[in-house]
């Protein structure tokens, strides 16, 4: 099936309008903490490329104190003259940020953990303290690099005092932060706490300030809690291709894109290049040499699988009743499994037509009824319920 009438593109109303929000996709920062991320120049510039030629507004990398290496990584990438805008992640310190400003990028994420837990075992500052070192730092860069964008994020937010994070935002947001970060570090947030505490941290930050997400997937809830944030006002989203990072990683870029694109198609449509997304899918699939999960947000292997006799009838008439996005859009196709034992009637003779084949109601009924005792016996593919439906025409 080529045709697909379920493609509309024009939703009455968007509930959340694409241009509210922009994506800081991070495959190139939290990506290189995935497991099996170990990007040379050569994949990282490909990276680059591909996520500006599919229109990713941000493109953040890693701190260029990982390695001399990665420092020049870091300046070949921002000399390619790509449109997107690169950030670098930073720790709020004058070390890494001297460091970070001759690098070529647009902006420098800095962060700091303000939970118990990273104050204690990470870095042992307190929140006077924190908030002490974020006044150097963004001062120091406000007057040497002014044409800097900063961004101020509170690691493992979620886990935090709510006192404490309202203290630092604050204190940032005074200093002139053009973003503030919320980051669910060990993805242990509910999508209500995201949008709760996204609506309070706009309360304390300046009517400019934007407000980024990054949410990790630990209990299955990165694409949901990114999702509230933008509801509740959030204007940037951290992605990864795939979703990878540390664990088992955070928001993916297709996730949240599917997602996102039920409120506002033809805003997503106008924003990125979405038929790219399987390219960049299988590029880093390849790159971490690991196959696309078959459940995948959109680009699984069977994402777009129909079986179920029910749903096929409907499908056959219109995709939209059993799709809530069309795959054409972003560049997949459908796949129609007529031969099994879930099969029905309707979607035996949507076959037959196929291959210049009719039955009348009786033989249709039989040659349906056919098909499901053979599929319980075995596997059924395509072929095969082919040649069933020959050999019955000509019996
Ligand atoms: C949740 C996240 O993903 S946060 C981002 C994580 N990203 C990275 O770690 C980037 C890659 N990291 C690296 O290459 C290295 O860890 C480096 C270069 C940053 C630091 O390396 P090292 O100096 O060898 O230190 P190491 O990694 O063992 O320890 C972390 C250091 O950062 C300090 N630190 C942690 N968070 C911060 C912060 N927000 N601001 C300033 N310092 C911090 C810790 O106190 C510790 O320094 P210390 O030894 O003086 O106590
Ligand atoms: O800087 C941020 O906001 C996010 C850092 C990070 O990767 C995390 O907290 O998981
Ligand atoms: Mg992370």
């Amino acid at each position: 099936m080529t045709q697909d009438p379920s493609v509309t593109t024009d939703h009455p109303a968007p509930l959340i309008p694409a241009t509210s929000w922009a994506i800081i996709d991070s495959t190139l920062r939290e990506g290189e903490q995935f497991a099996r991320g170990n990007f040379k120049q050569g994949d990282k510039i490909e990276i680059a490329r591909a996520l500006d030629a599919f229109g990713a507004e941000f493109i953040e990398v890693t701190t260029p104190m990982v390695s001399a290496q990665t420092h020049a990584d870091i300046r070949r990438l921002t000399g390619l003259g790509l449109k997107a805008k690169f950030l670098t992640h930073v720790r709020c310190h004058m070390d890494d940020v001297q460091r970070a400003v001759d690098t070529g990028v647009d902006g420098l994420d800095l962060l700091f953990g303000t939970s118990s837990f990273l104050r204690e075992f990470s870095h042992g500052k307190n929140i006077g303290q924190i908030i002490d070192s974020a006044q150097q730092v963004i001062s120091w860069i406000k007057t040497n690099h002014p044409d800097l964008q900063i961004r101020f994020s509170a690691e493992d937010t979620f886990r935090s005092e709510e006192a404490d994070l309202m203290a630092v935002y604050r204190a940032v947001s005074d200093l002139g932060v053009h973003r503030v970060g919320l980051a669910d570090t060990v993805g242990v947030a509910t999508p209500r706490q995201v949008y709760t505490l996204v609506r309070e941290v706009r309360k304390v930050i300046h009517a400019e300030c934007g407000i980024e997400f990054h949410g990790h997937n630990d209990t299955g809830c990165a694409v949901s809690n990114a999702y509230e944030a933008v509801e509740a006002g959030a204007t940037h989203i951290d992605t990864t291709i795939l979703g990878i990072g540390e664990r088992n990683g955070i928001t993916p870029l297709g996730g949240f894109l599917a997602r996102m694109f039920t409120f506002d198609p033809q805003g997503l449509i106008d924003k990125y290049n979405l038929d790219l997304l399987p390219e960049l899918d299988r590029m880093i699939a390849r790159m971490v040499d690991l196959p696309i999960p078959w459940n995948n947000y959109l680009t699984g292997e069977f994402a777009y699988n129909h079986k179920a006799g029910m749903h096929l009838k409907a499908i056959y008439l219109n995709p939209g009743a059993y799709e809530a996005i069309p795959p054409g859009v972003f560049g997949v196709g459908r796949r129609i499994q007529a031969a099994s034992k879930v099969t029905g009637k309707h979607a035996i003779a949507y076959k037959a037509r196929e291959m210049g084949l009719h039955y009348g109601e009786d033989a249709l009924r039989r040659v349906t009824d056919h098909i499901k005792a053979l599929a319980e016996q075995d596997e059924l593919d395509d072929a095969h319920l082919e040649q069933v439906l020959r050999e019955w025409v000509s019996a």
